[in-house]
């Protein structure tokens, strides 16, 4: 079996993961997001920062292999790992405007104000490495996009949303397969990816570096 290191801290992109006959080892990757946004061109398209935010944070978790493989604790035989390291990024494309998680409810309130009965983009940047004896041999780049259409919860349906916490830690303060569900119209698009790792998406980066995704299910 070949193994998955998740090098992230979001539960969904878990979920989504075993769900899918995958059981990664997580190492968070510590990345600062907002650091590495700021380093890119500020015309940089809005793929190209999410797809750089995920080579980010596979980039740091791979580094760590690399640099102490015979003293890193979360992973035994890290000096001969051999597998892949996956990093992701999701962020809302809307309006014109790229954005992340709200963090705050009256920033969740103010994009729930902006995209009732609109649409917009779910992109989430990918990107995999694949390892041998503890080195990079292979990368691997993508970006799903997944269009939204946003329905239209009404004063107290947004505020009991709010309340409830969950579209404050989550890119576009909604989610799919939560409580946002009930105000998500509908998508074209990838579903995986807009819950935070993209399936069909992973399958093809999988395969550009030499990985056939069956060989990530436990009993092979
Ligand atoms: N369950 C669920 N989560 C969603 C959905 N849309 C976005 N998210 C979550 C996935 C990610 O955890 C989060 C987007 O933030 P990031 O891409 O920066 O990942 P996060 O900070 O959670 O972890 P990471 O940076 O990878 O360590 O929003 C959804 O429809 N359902």
């Amino acid at each position: 079996m070949t193994r998955l290191i998740l090098a992230s801290a979001s539960p969904a992109r878990l979920a989504v993961l075993q769900a899918a006959g995958v059981q990664p080892v997580v190492r968070v990757s510590r990345v600062d997001e907002d650091a590495v946004a700021a380093a890119l061109p500020p015309d940089s398209p809005p793929d190209t920062v999410v797809v750089e935010l995920a080579r980010a944070k596979a980039a740091a978790v791979a580094a760590e292999l690399t640099a102490g493989s015979t003293g890193v604790c979360w992973l035994d035989s890290a000096e001969a790992f051999d597998g892949v390291v996956v990093g992701c990024d999701s962020m809302l494309w809307i309006a014109g405007r790229l954005q992340g998680k709200p963090h705050t409810v009256a920033v969740a309130r103010e994009r729930w104000q902006q995209q009732a009965g609109r649409s917009g983009e779910l992109l989430t940047g990918h990107c995999v490495l694949r390892m041998r004896d503890a080195r990079v041999v292979a990368a691997a780049f993508g970006c799903s996009r997944t269009t939204v259409h946003f329905g239209r919860p009404d004063p107290a349906e947004l505020e009991s949303y709010l309340a409830s916490g969950e579209p404050l830690s989550v890119a576009g303060a909604f989610t799919l397969d939560g409580l946002g569900g009930w105000f998500v119209d509908g998508i074209d698009g990838d579903p995986s990816s807009v819950i935070g790792i993209g399936l069909p998406l992973l399958r093809r980066l999988l395969r550009e570096v030499g990985t056939d995704l069956t060989q990530l299910w436990p009993d092979r």
